[in-house]
Order: C-alpha cells, then structure tokens, then sequence
C-alpha cells in the first residue's frame, strides 16, 4: 500500500467534490477538501444537478439531518450519479436509529456505490447485529475483538450483494472490507470521538481521493490512516478539544507535505 500511498497523497490534481451533507458540518467538510487539494461544491438543489454532474469527479452523500428535501436531494442525486458513473461515498449517518434512515441507507446501498461508511454501530445495524449505542455515536462495547471479527464475517457476506462496494466500519479501529478482502486499521486518538463530524470529515477524505482517481480500496484506506495520523499528531501538540479540532483541520493541511508520513500507518489482518 506505501508504493500506492506516494500516489495518492498529496494530490497530482484537483478533483471537484459534490457534497450533500448535513449543515452541521458543511463548513469543516468543505474545508476538509480544500485543506487536502481538492475544490468543494456544497449544492443540494435537484435542479441543478444535472448540470452539475457534467462538471464533478466524486459525489459524497451523507444522511447527517435528514429532512424530506435532503432525503429528496441524496435520492436525486444517488440516481444522477447512476446514470452518469460518478464515483459515490455514502456516509450512513444515524443508520438503523429510525425507519426513515434504514429505509433511505439500503435505497442508498442498492445503487452499489464505491464507498459506503459508517461507524461501528451504524454498520452492525447494517447486517443486522445488536448495538447497544444511542443516537450517531459509535459504543465502544462494538470494539471487542469478538464483536470485530463477526462485524468483518458479516460485511464480507454483504459484499457478496453489492460486489463492486467497499464497506467501512470506523472507531478505535476500523474495518475495511471488499469481496474477499479485509483490513484492521489501528491509528489514531480517543480525542477523534470527542468532537462532532470527524467521521464526516472522512467521508469528504474518500471523496476526495475517489475524485482524485483513487482506487476504492486504496481511498477509503488511506483516507482513515490520514485523517487519524493527523488526530496523533494534533492531540501531541493540543490541550483541550477545540484546541484539537482546529489542530486536526491544521494537520489535514500539514500532514501531506511530511514525505514519509504513511510510514505511521498501523494495520493488521483479521485471523
Ligand atoms: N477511540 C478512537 N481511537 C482512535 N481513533 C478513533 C477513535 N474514535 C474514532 N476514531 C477515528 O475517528 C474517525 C471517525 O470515526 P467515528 O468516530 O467512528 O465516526 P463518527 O464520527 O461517524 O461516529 C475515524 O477515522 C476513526 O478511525
Ligand atoms: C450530530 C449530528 N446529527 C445529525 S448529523 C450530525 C453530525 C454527525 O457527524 P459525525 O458522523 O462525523 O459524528
Ligand atoms: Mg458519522
């Protein structure tokens, strides 16, 4: 993956990310993108999406505050992205917490996009297996090595419906799943759950690198191993959270000009 990462980041051009989010974290997650090289466009009108897909590299749709004009615009523009073979990562915020978001994330899924992501709890919703977390957040009692490995066997089977997806389950480690294949990461901070829209936040990250030109696997990867290392380097230079946000938006911005900085990257393999 190293050879790859020298790639990937930083950028070798300036991919146009079209974001449907939701408007607590519109400002980071367009800054997000920019920080890393890309340009983003924050549009969740239906009009003019059709003119808009002549022009974007990667669309990021994430359920965040749902409304029925935000569910209508991520349907439009799931189909939009169909028809025109636009990369897509669906960001499955608050899946399975209510009819409406079970509903619309399978809807979602069903257009087999390139990446679809979650945090631990929102993807054992996904396949169907018990949580104990309320409302957005990821409960750590879905990081035990037991609770890994069946979140892994059963993202695997999903692959088997949704072949060309790469399913990513985030929180103090993350899960990296297509077909056959899957990955363990191990970077990063306790202080990443500590502030609102770091898993938002890399949703825009795989955008980005999908935009880019990135292969999936190697995107969503990358994407967390940068966002976290990051977090590390950031909680090492911070007191206090919103020290460390700032610091974290700063890092996303630094990070890429350290030329070894994939050599921080942890990961392993389930056994
Ligand atoms: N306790 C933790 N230790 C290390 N990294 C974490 C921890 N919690 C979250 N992260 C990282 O923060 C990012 C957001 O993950 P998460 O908090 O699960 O998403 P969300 O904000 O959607 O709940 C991911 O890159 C994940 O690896
Ligand atoms: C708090 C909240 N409520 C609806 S969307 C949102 C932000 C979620 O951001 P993240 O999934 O990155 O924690
Ligand atoms: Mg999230």
């Amino acid at each position: 993956m190293t050879k790859k990462l020298a790639e990937i980041i930083p950028l070798n051009n300036v991919p146009l990310i079209h974001c449907i989010t939701n408007d607590i974290t519109l400002e980071t997650l367009a800054n997000t993108i920019l920080y890393l090289g890309g340009k983003p466009i924050m549009s969740s009108d239906v009009r003019e999406f059709a003119d808009l897909f002549k022009t974007t590299d990667a669309l990021l749709l994430n359920m965040g505050r749902l409304t029925v004009n935000h569910e209508a615009s991520l349907r439009e523009a799931s189909h939009f992205a169909v028809i025109s073979h636009k990369p897509v990562v669906v960001d499955l915020v608050g899946y399975g917490m209510t009819e409406q978001r079970r509903k619309l994330g399978d809807e979602l899924i069903n257009h087999q996009p390139t990446i679809v992501k979650g945090n631990i709890s929102e993807m054992r919703r996904l396949v169907g297996l018990p949580t104990i977390a309320k409302g957005i957040d990821g409960d750590v009692s879905d990081q035990s090595d037991f609770a890994l490995q069946e979140l892994n066997h059963a993202l695997k089977e999903l692959c088997k419906r949704c072949p060309k997806t790469v399913f990513v389950a985030t929180g103090r480690r993350d899960i990296v799943v297509q077909g056959e294949r899957s990955a363990l990461l191990c970077n990063g901070v306790a202080a990443l759950d500590r502030f609102v829209g770091t898993g938002d936040m890399l949703g825009a990250i795989m955008a980005t690198l999908i935009g880019a030109g990135a292969a999936a696997w190697e995107a969503s990867s990358i994407a967390i191993s940068y966002l976290n290392i990051a977090g590390e380097i950031a909680d090492n230079q911070t007191h206090g959270l919103e020290n460390f946000r700032q610091e974290m938006l700063n890092q996303i911005s630094l990070l890429q000009k350290q030329s070894g900085w994939s050599k921080n990257i942890h990961s392993s393999t389930f056994n």
